[in-house]
C-alpha cells in the first residue's frame, strides 16, 4: 500500500491510482530511462561543443539579410552564431557628455531619443537602420566628419566579450591597443556588448548654405553632390535655434521631393540658404536611399506618389534584400556599382577623373572627413592628421566597358596607390596581399595573437572578401 493512502487522497483514474499508490512504476519504467537519456543528451552536447564547436569560428547571429550591405555573408551558415540581442540605450550622462548603448541600437533610435532631450552625437551616419555595433566594427561617416573624424573617433570606450569569455572595457587609457584595434575589425577580436559615445548639445535646426565654396573650419556639416563631371552642389550647414522667416524647409515630410532632387534644383537656382529640422537633416538621404530608390520605384519622386504613399517610403533595406531573388541580384551584380572610396583630399581631382573614366555614375556623393593619426587599421600616409574625402558612387555605370570585377579592381588599385581606403560594406576584389597593403595590420595582428583569436574568429579579410559573401 502506498504511503499516500493514509492521506486519504482519492484516485480518479488508473494513472492517478498508480501515481499515488505505486509511484515506483512511473519512476522505474519512465523517469529512470528518461533521466538516463537526458544526461546522455546533455553530456554529448557538452562534449561536442567543447571538442568540435570550439574549433569552429564564431560570428554574431544577426541574419545576413538584415545587414546594411549589398550581400549576405556566406559564413553565417557555417560559423558558430552567437546571439547578441542587445538593443537598448543604457545611459545618457549629460555631465560626462556621453551615451552608453548596446550594439544593436540604430541611428534612427539614437537620434530620436537624444534630439528629444536636446542632445546629439557628433556624427550621425546616414540611414536610420545602421547599428552602433556595425558602425564601430566597420566604419561610419557623415557630413560632420571633416570636424570629428569617422564614427570610431567619437567613441570613448568599448565593452567586449573576448575569445576566452572574459569581459573587458577598453578606452584610450586602459587596454589602449585593443581600443584602437576594434574599428574595422569586423567582429574578429571579440563581441561588442556596449559602446560609449560622445554627445553634444543639439540645436533644433540646421541651416544649410548651398554654394560653390566651402570653409571647413567654420561649418558643422559639409557635403557635396556632383550631378555631372563638371557640375555639383556644395552644402555647408550649421546648427542654429532660430529660423529666418519663409526659409524653413521640412525636407523629411513625406510629400517633399527627394533630397538629392531638391539639391539638384540649386544647379539652376544658384546660391541659397534654408533651415532644416535637425532630424530631417540627419536622415535626409533615407527616404530615397541616397538615389538607389529611383531604380526600384522609378515614379517614387512623382508628386502624386509622394502625396499618396510617400509616408510609407522607404522600404526597409533588409526587406528589399530578403526579397530580391537571384535574377535581381545578378542584375545588380553585373550592371550596378556601389562603392565608397576614401581618398586623401589632394587626390580628389585624380579620383574624380578615374571615376568618370571607369563608371561615370552621377549623382556622386562627396563627404570630407578628418583622419586623426591614431594607431589601428587606418593610418594617414605621413603619420599626421589629414583631410580625406569619401567618394560615394551608387548606381548604373554609363560607360561601355564596365566589368564588375575588372573595373572595381582598377578603381581599388588607384585607391591603394593614392594611399586611400575602401569601405568594406561594399564588394571588394582585392587579394589578401593587396588588402594588407591598404590597411595597416601591425597592431591588429599583435592583438589577435595576444587575445588568442586565431581559432575563435576569422581574420577581417576572410569576412569581407568577395568569396565570403553571397
Ligand atoms: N554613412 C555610413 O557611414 C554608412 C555605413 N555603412 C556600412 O554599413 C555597415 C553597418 O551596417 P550594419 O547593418 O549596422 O552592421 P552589420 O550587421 O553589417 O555588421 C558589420 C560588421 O560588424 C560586426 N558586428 C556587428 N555587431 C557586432 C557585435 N556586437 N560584436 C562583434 N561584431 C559585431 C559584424 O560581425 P558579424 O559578421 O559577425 O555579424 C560585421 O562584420 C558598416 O560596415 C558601415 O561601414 C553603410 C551605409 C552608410
Ligand atoms: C558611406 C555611405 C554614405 C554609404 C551609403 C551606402 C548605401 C548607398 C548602400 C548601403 C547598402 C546598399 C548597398 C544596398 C542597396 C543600395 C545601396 C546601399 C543602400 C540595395 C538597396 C540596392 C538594391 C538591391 O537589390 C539590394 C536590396 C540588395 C541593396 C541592399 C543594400
Amino acid at each position: 500500500m502506498g504511503f499516500v493512502s493514509n492521506l486519504k487522497i482519492r484516485a480518479n483514474t488508473l494513472f492517478e491510482y498508480i501515481l499515488i499508490n505505486h509511484r515506483w512504476v512511473i519512476v522505474v519504467f519512465f523517469l529512470l530511462p528518461l533521466s538516463f537519456i537526458y544526461d546522455i543528451y546533455y553530456n554529448t552536447r557538452s562534449w561536442l561543443i567543447f571538442k568540435l564547436i570550439r574549433q569552429i569560428p564564431m560570428c554574431t547571429a544577426r541574419p545576413g539579410w538584415q545587414t546594411i550591405s549589398f550581400r549576405v555573408p556566406a559564413y553565417k551558415s557555417t560559423f558558430n552564431k552567437i546571439k547578441i540581442n542587445l538593443v537598448d540605450i543604457l545611459e545618457i550622462d549629460t555631465r560626462k557628455q556621453t551615451v552608453r548603448c548596446e550594439p544593436l541600437v540604430t541611428m534612427g533610435q539614437l537620434t530620436k531619443v537624444l534630439v528629444d532631450l536636446g542632445w546629439t552625437i557628433p556624427i550621425v551616419p546616414e540611414m536610420d537602420d545602421l547599428t552602433v555595433g556595425g558602425l564601430v566594427m566597420g566604419t561610419g561617416i557623415e557630413t560632420s566628419s571633416h570636424k570629428y573624424g569617422l564614427f570610431q573617433h567619437i567613441c570613448t570606450a568599448f565593452e567586449l566579450v573576448l575569445a576566452d569569455g572574459s569581459l573587458i572595457t577598453c578606452n584610450k587609457d586602459e587596454h589602449a591597443n585593443l581600443f584602437y584595434s576594434v574599428p574595422w575589425s569586423y567582429g574578429t577580436l571579440g563581441f561588442l556588448t556596449a559602446v560609449e559615445i560622445k554627445i553634444m548639445p543639439a540645436q533644433r535646426m540646421i541651416s544649410t548654405f548651398l554654394s560653390e565654396s566651402r570653409k571647413e573650419s567654420e561649418n558643422d556639416y559639409v557635403e557635396g553632390i556632383m550631378f555631372t563631371y563638371n557640375a555639383g552642389v556644395v552644402m555647408t550647414g550649421n546648427m542654429c535655434n532660430s529660423v529666418e522667416e519663409g526659409k524653413l524647409n521640412e525636407i523629411g515630410k513625406w510629400y517633399k521631393p527627394w533630397f538629392f532632387k531638391h539639391v539638384e534644383s540649386y544647379l539652376k537656382a544658384g546660391r541659397g540658404v534654408e533651415y532644416i529640422p535637425i532630424r530631417d537633416y540627419y536622415h535626409r538621404h533615407t527616404r530615397s536611399i541616397f538615389w538607389e530608390l529611383q531604380d526600384i520605384i522609378p515614379f517614387g519622386n512623382n508628386l502624386l506618389f509622394r502625396l499618396l504613399l510617400g509616408w510609407l517610403v522607404p522600404p526597409k533595406v533588409s526587406f528589399l534584400k530578403r526579397t530580391q531573388g537571384q535574377k535581381v541580384k545578378e542584375l545588380y551584380e553585373n550592371n550596378h556599382f556601389i562603392q565608397d572610396m576614401l581618398v586623401p583630399a589632394d587626390q580628389l581631382k585624380n579620383a574624380l577623373d578615374v571615376f568618370e573614366k571607369e563608371v561615370k555614375i552621377y549623382p556622386m556623393w562627396l563627404c570630407p572627413f578628418k583622419l586623426p593619426a591614431d594607431p589601428g587599421m587606418l593610418r594617414p600616409l605621413d603619420g599626421k592628421c589629414s583631410l580625406f574625402v569619401d567618394i560615394g558612387t551608387y548606381g548604373v555605370p554609363k560607360v561601355d566597358n564596365f566589368h564588375p570585377v575588372e573595373t572595381t579592381r582598377r578603381v581599388e588599385k588607384f585607391v591603394r596607390n593614392a594611399k586611400g581606403f575602401q569601405m568594406l560594406y561594399a564588394d571588394t576584389y582585392m587579394t589578401v596581399h593587396e588588402f594588407r597593403e591598404m590597411f595597416n595590420h601591425t597592431l591588429y595582428d599583435k592583438i589577435r595573437k595576444e587575445l588568442q583569436c586565431t581559432k575563435a574568429f576569422p581574420e577581417v579579410y576572410d569576412k569581407i572578401c568577395r568569396k565570403a559573401r553571397i
